[in-house]
């Protein structure tokens, strides 16, 4: 989806792309399934060191105690990149402020009409001070989504997907619990690390229990 946006912020609009920064949620999120933040942390760097020169990780969001709504989130980069680094070099002897924005999914934003997942006052800060580039996903109806979002609509950036891309970290899981292949799907720093960690993995009985499920259906 990094991919996805940097050639819509290249083609598609007048913005000029600075970087991009993968920050996985705390485990205080505690979203079952998901593996600790430490091992989250080594395989989003493993996946962008050897494969991009403009992604990074952040580790601010995973090491926090407690979790961190994306609005404090955001706040977080924008303190840091434009507050402490001054922005970045303009070229010319000067620095520029930059500009942070939300990469999301269609799915993640039609949360934001669902009460109670979202305050408005987060709504409005992260929507209305820092903006979204939101990628289509399909499962979602994108007009659905943004209905609700309209007085932010200036800043809502929609990303068509010319190949429709649906991998999905649950599938991607439940493959592995399968131990089906996710070879290309992935990157394979990220498989071996896996492998390695023996993340994903459950016990016989849920093994054998999906093994069923999958065959009748
Ligand atoms: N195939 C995809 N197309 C578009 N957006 C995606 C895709 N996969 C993930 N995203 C987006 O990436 C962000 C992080 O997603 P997350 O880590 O929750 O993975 P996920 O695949 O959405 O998880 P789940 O399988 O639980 O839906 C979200 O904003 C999500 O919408
Ligand atoms: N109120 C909020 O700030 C809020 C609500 C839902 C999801 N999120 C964020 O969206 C991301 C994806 O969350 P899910 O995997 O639950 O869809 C996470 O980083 C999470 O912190 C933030």
């Amino acid at each position: 989806m990094f991919e996805m946006a940097a050639d819509h912020v290249r083609f598609s609009s007048d913005f000029e792309l600075i970087g991009g920064y993968l920050s996985p949620v705390s485990d205080a999120y505690r979203k079952a399934g998901l593996a600790s933040a430490e091992h989250r942390v080594a395989m989003c760097q493993l996946a962008v060191d050897q494969t991009s020169d403009w992604l990074m990780v952040d580790t601010w969001e995973p090491i926090q105690k407690e979790y961190q709504p994306t609005a404090v989130v955001l706040d977080h980069f924008d303190h840091e990149i434009n507050t402490v680094r001054k922005g970045v070099d303009a070229g010319n002897g000067t620095r520029k402020p930059v500009r942070i924005a939300l990469l999301a999914g269609a799915d993640l934003i039609h949360t934001m009409s669902t009460p109670g997942v979202w305050s408005e006052k987060d709504l409005d800060h992260i929507l209305g001070k820092y903006g979204s580039f939101i990628v289509e996903r399909s499962g979602t109806d994108i007009d659905e989504a943004l209905a609700s979002l309209q007085p932010w609509k200036d800043n809502i950036h929609v990303i068509q997907q010319l190949i429709q891309n649906d991998v999905s970290s649950t599938k991607i899981r439940l493959f592995l619990r399968r131990e089906m292949s996710v070879r290309y799907l992935i990157p394979v720093p990220v498989i071996h690390y896996i492998e390695q960690h023996h993340l994903y993995e459950d016990d016989g009985m849920e093994k054998g229990k999906e093994r069923q499920e999958g065959r009748s259906g």
